[in-house]
């Protein structure tokens, strides 16, 4: 069993978290409009000169003027629903970020996860600043740096906003581990600002 070891309220530099961003009610009905009504893609990745579909869900929401080589897994780029839309503007005027893209994971159960990554595409800029929203299920979320291989991980809870910015790509990665024993599906919103 997973357990949390950080303070979410002294995560490393660049990670903040706010359990709370959204109610449990609101978060609770965003989960399920956006399970039924977002166009959920399962695309292929290779590892090791293998194709294989990636562990979970996605969507991939942005502007028209958005460069879309960004989705580079061949994410079909779908436009903003109303929804979306408003809390964009509101993380875009509490953050001062212009976010203009939202990569959408669904992890359907503790089978679905995400590898070891930073999210340090040049399109991002060089200390990108990324708002994540998770809804549904609480999931451990990994955090390691990529040069001591010290570990931390946090509960992300629904509702919750984890901000990472300033160099928390350039310094570490970040991962969402299976949890075998898990049988509820999760949403998670990544708010990005793309070049
Ligand atoms: O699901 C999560 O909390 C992590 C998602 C993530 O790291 C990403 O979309 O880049
Ligand atoms: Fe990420």
């Amino acid at each position: 069993m997973q357990q949390p070891n950080a303070n979410p309220n002294h995560l490393p530099n660049g990670f903040s978290y706010q359990a709370q961003a959204l109610s449990a009610q609101k978060s609770l009905d965003l989960f399920y409009y956006l399970e039924q009504n977002l166009h959920w893609q399962q695309p292929e990745i290779t590892v090791y000169g293998k194709r294989h579909v990636i562990p979970r869900l996605q969507c991939f929401i942005a502007d028209e003027n958005v460069n879309y080589a960004y989705s580079g897994s061949k994410l079909i780029v779908e436009p903003w629903p109303d929804v979306l839309d408003a809390m964009r503007k509101r993380l875009t005027a509490q953050l001062q970020i212009p976010f203009n893209a939202l990569l959408v994971n669904l992890y359907r159960d503790g089978h679905d996860c995400m590898g070891w990554h930073s999210d340090d595409e040049p399109e991002l800029g060089k200390q990108p600043t990324i708002a994540s929203i998770s809804l549904g299920a609480e999931r451990v979320f990994k955090i390691k740096h990529k040069h001591t291989n010290e570990q931390q991980s946090i509960v992300l809870q629904s509702g919750s906003c984890l901000v990472m910015n300033g160099t928390s790509q350039r310094d570490y990665l970040h991962s969402l581990p299976k949890q075998q024993k898990l049988k509820h599906p999760r949403i998670n919103l990544t708010f990005r600002s793309i070049m």
